[in-house]
């Protein structure tokens, strides 16, 4: 018998390659892009991609294509199409109107809004809240069409049809209250946020950076005993915590905060900027990478760039390779890369494999470890969070730079560190 009820909302995906990626890079984009959805509760059925030098300004993909997907999408009922670029209005109508013939109604999507609604259902915090409904409302406005209606009037649901001309109006004065109204609140919340950090002791900071997923809340509950929420979503984290945690009776504040990721929005990093000020205002960053992703390279250099954008780049930085128990040797090399590393350096990490769990931890991490000496970085430390793997090393690492920063805030530290170790947290086994 045939059901017409779903539990899920389905979704094809469409991403333009252009000369810049290569087949393998689009692929990752789309598995993104669909582990985005994913975490919004949404099924992807199928992906599109087609190459072009840039986007289609009409259509975003060329016509052909999108009769392809049209075709697909009329004959499986899909909801939504999720784009893997931003949109402008334009296109949306363009695509909507595609629709329209077939009297189908599907909702059109980008990688941005997708992000929105994230953080949306993710926001715990008042300014969390209230610095994603800002970048709601700054994305929406501007796409406030007959065909959008903004999302603050249905929760969950975005892109259906909407209003007459004259109650867009309405709309569009009621969103550019709305932002107003949310721009001043903010800066209330900056204001108290801003008293509450001058009022703490100065101690030194150091901030938890790094793409979405890679464990930094993880890392956080292991170094702080905080009960943080860490979860295989994206965006499990949009708000920041802050911890006091003491090694060897020196106390230092931790904050674990919103990961990055590949083109998010503008308007919410504009609109996060109170949040990140833990991280633009920390003396040391660890910057944790998830080495047993295939893009972590790429994700390091999207990482520098927000970091670059939100005015905290140059910071004394740890690089915290994480989930090294997941990262496989093997496959990535090839036999003659192999034979290549047995001539440099006399032995052959591949040759067999390691009988339990603690001595292929040691192989791994000495076989990374070369292959990052190689190449000019800043401190590396490679660990498991989650398997507690060489996290003494990591604290050695991490206890160094704070020292060298706490005298420097404390020149007679030396003498005075007794008062320090009380109502502290220390380092967790
Ligand atoms: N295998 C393995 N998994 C890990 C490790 N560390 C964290 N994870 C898992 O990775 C996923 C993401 O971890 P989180 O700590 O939530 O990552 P995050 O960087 O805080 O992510 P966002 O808050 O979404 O930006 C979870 O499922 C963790 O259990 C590790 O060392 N090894
Ligand atoms: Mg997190």
């Amino acid at each position: 018998m045939h059901s017409t009820y779903k539990e899920k909302e389905t979704a094809v995906l469409v991403a333009v390659q252009t000369q810049k990626q290569n087949a393998a890079q689009t692929k990752e984009y789309l598995d993104e892009l669909a582990f985005l959805a994913d975490t919004s509760g949404i099924e992807t059925l199928y992906t599109f991609t087609q190459k072009l030098e840039r986007p289609d300004n009409r259509t975003y993909v060329g016509k052909g294509r999108m009769q392809d997907i049209l075709m697909y999408v009329i004959d499986n009922d899909v909801d939504m199409i999720i784009f893997d670029d931003e949109l402008s209005p334009i296109q949306i109508r363009n695509i909507e109107a595609e629709f329209a013939h077939f009297q189908k109604e599907v909702k059109v999507l980008d990688r941005s809004l997708l992000i929105l609604n994230i953080f949306a259902m993710r926001a715990q915090t008042v300014q969390a809240r209230t610095q994603v409904e800002l970048a709601q409302q700054q994305y929406i406005l501007p796409r406030l069409t007959r065909m959008w209606t903004h999302l603050s009037k249905q929760r969950g649901g975005v892109g259906m049809r909407g209003p007459g001309e004259k109650e867009l109006e309405t709309d569009r004065r009621t969103a550019n209250d709305r932002i107003s109204f949310l721009k001043e609140k903010l800066r209330q919340i900056d204001k108290q946020a801003l008293t509450q950090r001058k009022n703490r002791d100065r101690m030194v900071r150091v901030s938890l950076v790094g793409y979405t997923n890679v464990g930094k809340s993880t890392l956080m509950r292991r170094l702080a005993k905080a009960d943080v929420f860490a979860e295989n979503k994206l965006f499990a984290t949009v708000d920041s915590t802050v911890r006091k945690v003491t090694i060897d009776s020196i106390p230092f504040l931790l904050s674990d905060t919103v990961g990055f990721i590949r083109k998010l929005p503008t308007m919410l990093i504009e609109s996060f900027k109170s949040t990140l000020d833990e991280v633009r205002e920390a003396d040391i960053l660890l910057h944790v990478v998830d080495i047993s992703h295939p893009n972590y390279e790429e994700q390091i250099g999207i990482v520098n760039d927000t970091l670059t954008e939100i005015g905290a780049a140059d910071k004394p930085t740890i690089l915290v390779f994480n989930k090294i128990d997941k990262f496989e040797v093997e496959p990535e090399t090839t036999e003659k890369e192999q034979d290549d590393w047995e001539v440099v350096h006399g032995e052959n990490p591949w040759e067999e494999e390691p009988k339990d769990q603690a001595s292929r931890i040691q192989k791994v991490t000495e076989f990374l470890k070369k292959s990052y000496l190689h190449t000019p970085q800043p401190m590396a430390v490679f660990i498991s969070a989650e398997q507690k793997e060489n996290l003494d090393e990591l604290r050695d690492t991490v206890l160094n730079l704070v020292k060298n920063k706490h005298i420097q805030i404390f020149p007679n530290w030396l003498t005075t560190d007794e008062s320090y170790t009380e109502n502290s947290e220390s380092w967790a086994e």
